[in-house]
């Protein structure tokens, strides 16, 4: 059965779609960079639950444990949580599954405690779930056979309420046509060969880069050759330590940026690169640093202004302007 669910902006940080899970509403943030789908529960302390919504499995007449099972995940951003793990019957949009493997949370960082989302769904691939001692399919997986066909995509406009459209793409959604290119999905990731990125008009290599295309991670995250050279063409930027990140002054003239998704150039506008205020009259860039290695991380940001496609056949991954 198609469906599409409501995705709110909250804090400018990430997506919440409101999710039932063993008749309970959550709002969980939906991850194509993860693949286990975890909630708040009534295992966590109560410090921890304050401020969300969390799943009581005892008042699910549909939940069943697994007995013995259990999680234990970590995010490139140094966030995590834990737990055991059950079945239940999960609705997104019209897209109903039953015996989903619902983590349930036992332990969750602080990150997670001051962030708005009461769990995540995963829809990376299954093949990187972290479940113990039998690995379980996402929500997308199992959903799979009961769509016209074996995609989701992912609608995410710039403070406005977007959506997750599962088994069909909307064309009410964007502009053109979707451009594809093959998915490695070796790393269980929607990753994609990234070779070359623009600063305004000049073009760079980026030889051996990946992309992942990633909404479970707020900004744009490439590699420091690529940051350098961005933020070089930008008066009066630096790197701030207790910014965490790159800053410039919020009057700057920005470039656009451009990087290769295959073989086709997306182009994030200059309005999108300044993520907002850090401090005073300095505004925090949306593109940071991904760190040491060659995989690039197209997160909201890239969202924000394309229609994202997840295609299980092939695997493949379709954008297309917002
Ligand atoms: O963790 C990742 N994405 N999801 C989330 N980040 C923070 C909370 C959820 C992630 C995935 C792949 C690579 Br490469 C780097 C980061």
């Amino acid at each position: 059965q198609d469906g599409s669910a409501t995705a709110v902006p909250s804090d400018g940080v990430e997506y919440l779609v409101s999710t039932v899970v063993g008749g309970q509403t959550l709002d969980l943030d939906f991850d194509t960079g993860s693949a286990d789908l975890w909630v708040f529960s009534s295992q966590l302390a109560a410090s921890s639950r304050s401020g969300h919504a969390y799943y009581t499995s005892s008042k699910s007449s549909t939940y069943k444990a697994l007995s013995g099972y259990t999680w234990d995940i970590s995010y490139a951003d140094g966030s995590g949580a834990s737990g055991n793990v059950g079945l239940d019957t999960v609705q997104i949009g019209g897209t109903t599954v039953t015996n989903q493997a619902v983590e349930l949370a036992k332990t969750v960082s602080s990150t997670f405690v001051s962030d708005a989302s009461d769990g995540l769904v995963g829809l990376a691939f299954s093949s990187i779930n972290t479940v113990s001692p039998q690995q379980q399919s996402t929500f997308f997986d199992n959903a799979q056979s009961s769509l016209d066909s074996p995609l989701f995509a992912a609608y995410l406009p710039f403070n406005a309420d977007g959506a997750y459209d599962f088994g069909y793409t909307d064309s009410s959604k964007y502009t053109g046509s979707i451009t594809y290119t093959s998915v490695d999905s070796s790393n269980g990731f929607w990753e994609y060969p990234s070779t070359s990125y623009k600063v305004g008009s000049t073009v760079h290599s980026l030889s051996g880069y990946t992309g992942i295309s990633d909404t479970g991670t707020t900004l744009i995250l490439m590699g420091d050759s690529a940051v350098t050279a961005y933020y070089n063409q930008v008066s009066g930027a630096s790197y701030s330590s207790s910014q965490g990140g790159y800053i410039f002054p919020c009057s700057a003239t920005l470039p656009t940026l451009s990087f290769k998704i295959g073989s086709t150039y997306a182009t994030i506008p200059a309005s999108l690169l300044n993520f907002g205020t850090a401090s005073g009259s300095s505004c925090f860039g949306s593109l940071q640093s991904v760190g040491s290695g060659s995989q690039n991380i197209y997160g909201d940001v890239f969202f924000n202004a394309y229609y994202g496609v997840f295609d299980a056949s092939g695997p493949s991954f379709g954008f297309a302007t917002i």
